[in-house]
């Protein structure tokens, strides 16, 4: 891992790292917020929060706009943030729009050329950045998840994908059903192709009723999201958990837009909801 910078930030430190990436096969950067207790004397590992941005983000977006560190830095925790989509490839019609190719992989591993053998976000963020961060920094193995639209759901897939690998999940405003949006549909049939029964396991609230491990959600989504009624749909992830006795913790904001002042205002409650999975209250 190359360090391209560090700041000093509530006696932690901000610190932006590039590596090649196996899963990907292209280099990667992604950013990572160590709390003082992971730094200097009486330090010891601590552990992580992943967070997953939405679309057109890098890893710049939350670190620099959710104001996420002063708490991390009192619960002494971890915060990983990777970027949203590979970098560098140039493959044809890749930057051509904000919603597919560069800056939103969808969390998903693609099956179609020319995305497959790089577009592999859920390999690595759910596996290759953990074991790296875990390998190279002081981070221990207990994680939890979280993520904003995009990302949001790619937390939600995350958590329901991998049974015991996550202590917590959350979600801000995330695409919840993402087959029966334009969003979604958009990025399955580009990377997954058009049947959409390769879509389903990619689905988290068609992943809800098989679901083996019941981790609470917690979803927080403004009423006044500009995407609330043609992409995000958090009633369907709301009914498919009614339907499976899975527990959802719903919560909607009044006034609340798709913007990080909404996650500014709410990511304390998170940090606190996955502080207390972890062990760290
Ligand atoms: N048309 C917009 C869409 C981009 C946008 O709103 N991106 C959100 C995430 S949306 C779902 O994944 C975002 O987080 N933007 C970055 C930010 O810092 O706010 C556009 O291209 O502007």
């Amino acid at each position: 891992m190359e360090l391209l910078s560090t700041n000093v930030c509530f006696d932690g430190e901000h610190r932006r790292y590039r590596h090649h990436s196996a899963a990907l096969d292209c280099d990667m950067e992604f950013a990572v917020y160590l709390p003082p207790a992971a730094l200097g004397t009486n330090a010891h590992p601590v552990p992580a929060l992943y967070w997953l941005s939405g679309l057109t983000c890098t890893d710049q977006n939350f670190m620099q706009k959710a104001g996420a560190q002063k708490k991390a830095a009192r619960l002494g925790m971890a915060l990983v943030c990777p970027d949203t989509s590979p970098r560098g490839l140039n493959l044809p019609g890749e930057h051509d729009s904000y919603d597919f190719g560069s800056g939103a992989g969808f969390y998903v591993n693609a099956t179609r050329q020319p995305w497959a053998p790089h577009y592999r976000m859920y390999d690595y963020v759910v596996k290759e950045l953990p074991q790296l961060v875990e390998g190279h920094l002081p981070v221990t193995e207990d994680r939890s998840i979280s993520g904003h639209s995009m990302g949001g759901h790619g937390a939600l897939i995350a958590a329901l994908k991998n049974p015991g690998r996550y202590k917590s999940v959350s979600a801000f405003a995330p695409v919840a059903n993402p087959s029966e949006c334009p969003w979604g549909q958009k990025a399955f049939s580009g990377y997954l192709g058009d049947d959409r029964r390769a879509w389903e396991e990619w689905d988290a609230t068609l992943l809800i009723p098989t679901a083996r491990e019941r981790l609470p959600l917690l979803v927080d989504q403004g009423t006044a999201d500009e995407f609330l009624d043609t992409q995000l749909n958090p009633d369907a992830l709301a009914d498919a958990c009614e339907k499976a006795h899975h527990h959802i913790n719903l919560r909607m904001h009044r006034g609340y837009d798709h913007s990080y002042f909404f996650i500014a205002s709410f990511i304390d409650e998170h940090l606190e909801h996955h502080a207390d999975a972890l062990g760290l209250k």
